[in-house]
């Protein structure tokens, strides 16, 4: 009986791990492996990983593989503070030119992807690069950064560029949540150790209940150690984070979805979402 589990290696989702009983899993054989979400999401569909977060886009494209834990999501309504567009032009004048795309992002690039072409009606092109907001300007007019790559490109950033949270966008086009993470686990990996994704699912359970009962301290403690920058800044930040998964996010997202299939970017449609445990309809 063993579990490797995927650990997002940016702050957005450390509610959900900051206080998992690493040491028991650790004894019953799991391992946790950090990466960022697009590494995350191919070992996962390789199946070198075999529960944790991930994009949520990349659990459309593996819908037949992979089944959601309940209750659990990263997700945002008006702004989420760490997916930015910048921009040397506002973004009404983004036609024809061209944007640099993280490469550690699924659902973010195919967010930016949906609003710039649903709702503002640009044809765009696009070209994947690491995130590094200086390299990613040098020969584009936008760039798209996530996760702490996107916070500390805040912090620095020039004061020319132009600067749009994708929830917010989301949010002003649609009036919906956006889900940017989900927790998948593998069908397969159900299987072989239910008994074992149900503990660790507890635990993740209990971690985002304690983070939030603790208003998210120690955590930011340890974070303003690694990432430095003013406690105000992290307070706020996972104050505008909701981790929950209800009816409202899971809307959000199918709305999400529909587009993303509409635009080409998904090659199936998203019938359903599967939470684990949850009676088929
Ligand atoms: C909230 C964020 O969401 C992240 C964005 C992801 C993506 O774009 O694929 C994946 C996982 C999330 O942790 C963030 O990057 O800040």
């Amino acid at each position: 009986m063993s579990l490797i589990i995927g650990e997002i290696s940016y702050t957005n989702i450390l509610p959900l791990y900051y206080h998992l009983d690493r040491e028991s899993l650790r004894e019953q054989g799991c391992s946790i492996i950090p990466q960022v979400p697009s590494q995350l999401n191919k070992a996962m569909s390789d199946g070198l990983v075999d529960v944790g977060g991930i994009s949520s886009f990349a659990y459309a494209e593996n819908t037949n593989q992979f089944t959601l834990l309940p209750d659990l999501s990263v997700s945002a309504y008006e702004k989420v503070g760490s997916i930015f567009l910048f921009s040397k032009v506002p973004i009404e004048e983004l036609s024809g030119k061209s944007i640099a795309l993280t490469s550690s992002s699924a659902t973010s690039i195919h967010l930016l992807k949906v609003i710039l072409e649903r709702f503002y009606e640009h044809t765009v092109s696009y070209e994947m690069m690491k995130p590094n907001l200086e390299k990613m300007l040098l020969d584009h007019d936008a760039c798209l950064l996530i996760g702490d790559d996107a916070i500390m490109a805040t912090w620095r950033k020039a004061e020319t560029l132009y600067q749009y949270d994708l929830a917010s966008l989301w949010y002003k086009h649609t009036g919906m949540p956006m889900t940017f993470a989900v927790v998948a686990v593998r069908n397969d990996a159900i299987e072989r150790d239910s008994h074992l994704v149900g503990q660790l699912y507890r635990s993740f359970i209990h971690s985002k209940s304690l983070s939030k009962e603790k208003n998210y301290q120690p955590m930011i403690q340890d974070i303003l150690k690694t990432y430095g920058g003013e406690k105000a800044f992290w307070d706020d930040y996972f104050q505008g984070l909701y981790y929950d998964f209800s009816k409202r996010e899971q809307r959000g997202l199918e709305l999400y979805y529909q587009l993303a299939y509409e635009l080409g970017y998904l090659i199936k449609p998203v019938e359903s979402i599967h939470l684990w445990g949850a009676v088929e309809s």
